[in-house]
């Protein structure tokens, strides 16, 4: 460690960031204390961090918003919270420039600092978070330990090993740890400024959900298109799910390694498959579906972590602009027979999307339920359910 590192953790610090390759941030600490092991990404969002940091799909995993300014129009209880639990369910970590300031906005009832320290998340502010994120450009996502020592009293080299010591995202199965459990069932819709969240009073349809770390908002999606949810976790059999006699089933987002996940879950995915039932996938659904398709998943260097991602629907030739969470990709070259890729991301190129030729099966790696984010994918549930008439009519 250098001695500048040094001085100045012993003067001013209370709080830092450290990656395997001994580099350390120092900063000031936010929300709670102690150290937080994970993967450091990038996140390049200007609204919406109270659904980033909820989004199931971080869990291990610290993020640096390259927006500086984070927090200023606080919490509130009722905003997209993502996953209902706190601490290990989501983001370890966040990292913002600025310090935060007095909540700004009518809907806030909480300050972003508090809430942070309730979900059990370590911030940390006052760092280049442009140096971090060119870093991450050049080398990739880093394993890293972030932490907030409120009396000042940090130990990096700790931390540093700490960072080398976490056993990182690869071949981790982390849907087994935050998928809801018991199953419960989803009528609410979407949110409107004048009467908050709706209910769907007549489904049309009902799927079975399997729960990956599923986002609450994809619930509310299906629900605005007229499709009841039963939710069911990741460790179902295909004869539990037949029983809920579904019109659909949809393959949730989570976190982790899809290759992982697939060993526990590839069994069930590929009898759904066969039944010929309409799939929707998400995500990590995307890639589950995508293995058990025949397909493979790689990590990538960077990840897509924003809510401004250009992606192509190769169907209609129409760029949407979209949010994106995944640091593993399917890779299009692996897709088999009959599996075409659907949609593109226009900033690099990797998949992002995938339908079955003449069989009612889509699915994306990009979040067609936002939140946060723009809400051009919207149309997907609608597609999902056009395929659920379809099959219905026997066509
Ligand atoms: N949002 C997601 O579902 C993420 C999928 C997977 N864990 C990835 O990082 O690629």
């Amino acid at each position: 460690m250098s001695y500048l590192a040094k001085t100045q953790a012993a003067t001013s610090a209370t709080g830092a960031i450290a990656l395997a390759d001994g580099t350390v941030f120092l900063g000031h600490g936010a929300g709670a204390a102690g150290v937080r092991t994970g993967e450091l990404c990038f996140n390049t969002a200007i609204t919406g961090y109270q659904e980033i940091l909820t989004d199931p799909s971080y869990a291990s995993q610290i993020v640096l918003f390259t927006f500086p300014h984070i927090g200023n129009v606080g919490t509130n209880d009722e905003d997209h919270e993502e996953s209902s639990e706190p601490g290990s369910h989501a983001a370890r970590g966040a990292i913002f420039r600025e310090p935060i300031t007095a909540p700004s906005n009518w809907r806030s009832t909480n300050t972003f600092d508090s809430w942070l320290k309730k979900r059990g998340i370590a911030g940390l502010f006052g760092v280049d978070t442009r140096a971090i994120t060119r870093l991450i450009r050049e080398k990739g996502m880093q394993k890293a330990a972030i932490c907030h020592q409120p009396d000042g009293n940090i130990d990096l080299d700790a931390l540093i090993e700490a960072a080398r010591a976490w056993e990182g995202l690869e071949t981790a199965d982390l849907a087994a740890d935050v998928d809801t459990g018991a199953d419960f069932e989803n009528s609410e819709s979407l949110w409107l400024p004048e009467t908050g969240y709706g209910h769907l009073d007549k489904p049309a349809f009902h799927v079975v959900v399997v729960d990956f770390g599923v986002k609450k908002n994809i619930l509310r999606n299906l629900a605005n298109v007229g499709i009841r949810a039963t939710v069911v976790n990741g460790d179902a059999s295909f004869e539990d799910i037949a029983a809920l006699k579904p019109d659909g089933i949809v393959f949730s987002n989570g976190p982790g390694d899809p290759a992982a996940t697939i060993k526990r879950s590839g069994d069930m995915i590929r009898a759904v498959i066969d039944s010929g039932l309409p799939i929707l996938g998400i995500c990590l659904g995307h890639q589950l579906l995508a293995l058990a398709l025949g397909a493979k998943t790689m990590k990538m260097a960077q990840g897509h972590h924003g809510a401004n991602h250009p992606v192509k629907d190769l169907s209609t030739g129409k760029v949407e602009i979209v949010s994106m969470n995944h640091g593993f990709t399917v890779d299009p070259a692996t897709l088999p027979t009959g599996v075409e890729e659907s949609h593109r991301s226009l900033f690099d190129g990797t998949n992002s999307g995938l339908a079955v030729k003449d069989r009612p099966i889509i699915s994306v790696q990009h979040h067609p339920e936002a939140s946060p984010g723009p809400q051009d994918s919207f149309y997907l549930f609608q597609r999902f359910a056009d395929l659920m008439t379809q099959h219905r009519a026997g066509k």
